[in-house]
């Protein structure tokens, strides 16, 4: 008997393999990996101990969330229905400066329960105490791409002790939590750090053999505001500072023209699209359907729960199907499976790891479990558009992350859901004076 081995038995998978969307039949995980998906009985079926009944489940790829701050979880409600930089000049950054690490573990700890009760099996994390993100990380099984996120409008002094802060991150926790943790190096925006500063980040990431993320092009004031200061519009600006010559990708880019969406795919810049997060921020809508058309990578962020208000990735992506056929009059520029692969291959593709993102053999066992006997996935038409116009975060009820399973029934194994949000309410308390 090979006991890392085991069995899912007639369940429903919904791959993200173009030839094969859904394969009713069999998956085994061995480990960490995907050994075998198919119709067939799996040929060492007597060999393997654990089986699991699969029938009443549907099983897809655990979602990639690209872009947020899981801390400002503590934020979700504070301050709504303001624009971009107000929001961040008058609300979030004075309440940000008082964050502690018990602030930025708890309201971190608030987000990953979260994101993994809804299926969300990877997140990029850009913020500050970063060690406190990472043991977040590690114990709660999840998968994290994290950074030490930095803001330049301070002394250089300051902006060397941030620069070296986030070297120091990257180093320490590279590959940590036997492999589940990522880091990379990343500048807030080009409209947050003067480009000394963001070069300094460029130069580090070339030194750590690291990619890079920043904000990028949120807002039409962003841009002009560039083209003021510096004479360029951002893509040109950050491409001049030598950011996208590092594997690279940027959060927004709503505000491109025809000749910016050709570079970032020239230079092989991906995209995470935040469809919530713009709207609510009066920010715009990204031109997804163009940046596709052109091969840039796109997935979908969530951005923090202070501007979105929540992290169910399964909103975006019914956000994303919508959007652009309302923007663009057309119903065919965003089908269903598009949106659902800007989640899932589309997240691999922007973090650069290819190992994730879908249900096939060798890959890596990050996966979900959907109830599939919820009313709204009947009738059985078309389970990928079940998954991406009815379906939401709260029909996820089982979750293996490098084949270890980390929510069962709708419930966290490794985290203690009662005690996070005791905390994190005291946390949010305490900040408002409250
Ligand atoms: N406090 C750090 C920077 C943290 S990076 C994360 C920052 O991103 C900010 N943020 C959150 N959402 C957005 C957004 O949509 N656009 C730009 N910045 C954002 C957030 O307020 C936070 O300050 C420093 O010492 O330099
Ligand atoms: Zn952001």
């Amino acid at each position: 008997m090979n006991m890392s081995k085991w069995w899912i038995e007639n369940g429903t998978f919904v791959t993200m393999d173009e030839a094969q969307p859904v394969v009713r039949g069999h998956m085994v995980v061995d480990g960490d990996r995907i050994a075998y998906i198919g119709e067939e009985r799996p040929q060492d079926a007597d060999d393997i101990a654990v089986r699991i009944d699969g029938s009443r489940r549907i099983y897809m790829p655990g979602l990639i969330n690209t872009h947020g701050h899981a801390a400002m979880s503590l934020l979700r409600g504070y301050s709504d229905d303001e624009a971009l930089q107000t929001w961040l000049q008058d609300y979030m950054w004075p309440m940000e400066a008082k964050f502690t690490d018990a602030d930025v573990k708890w309201g971190t700890s608030l987000a990953v329960l979260e994101m993994l009760k809804s299926g969300t099996t990877t997140f990029v994390d850009m913020y500050d105490r970063m060690d406190q993100v990472a043991r977040v990380v590690e114990q709660s099984g999840m998968r994290g791409v994290l950074m030490r996120g930095a803001i330049g409008l301070c002394p250089e002094e300051v902006q060397r002790e941030k620069l070296a802060e986030a070297v120091q991150f990257a180093k320490d926790w590279n590959g940590a939590a036997d492999g589940r943790i990522m880091t990379m190096m990343s500048p807030h925006a080009p409209y947050t750090c003067p480009p000394a500063f963001i070069e300094s980040f460029v130069q580090a990431a070339h030194d750590l053999d690291l990619p890079m993320h920043t904000h990028m092009s949120e807002t039409q004031a962003e841009v002009e505001q560039n083209v003021r200061e510096y004479g360029l519009r951002p893509v040109a600006h950050l491409d001049r500072l030598g950011l996208f010559s590092r594997p690279s990708f940027v959060a927004h880019a709503v505000h491109l023209t025809d000749e910016e969406i050709a570079l970032l795919a020239e230079r092989g810049v991906a995209v995470s699209h935040n469809p919530a997060s713009n709207l609510k921020l009066a920010s715009g809508v990204a031109r997804v359907p163009e940046l596709l058309k052109a091969g840039v990578a796109v997935s979908l962020g969530t951005d923090s729960a202070a501007s979105n208000n929540n992290l169910d990735l399964f909103d975006e992506i019914r956000l994303a199907a919508l959007i652009h056929k309302g923007v663009s009059g057309d119903p065919t520029v965003m089908p269903a499976h598009q949106a659902l692969q800007l989640a899932t291959l589309g997240g691999a593709a922007t973090i650069r790891q290819p190992e994730l993102g879908a249900l096939q053999a060798g890959l890596k066992a990050d996966f979900i479990a959907l109830d599939a006997d919820q009313p709204h996935f009947y009738p059985r038409t078309d389970l990928v558009s079940h998954l991406v116009y009815a379906a939401s975060g709260r029909d996820v009820r089982d979750v293996w992350v490098d084949g270890r399973q980390v929510v069962q029934g709708g419930v966290c194994l490794l985290l203690d859901e009662e005690k996070i949000l005791a905390e994190a309410e005291a946390c949010y308390r305490r900040l408002a004076g409250a």
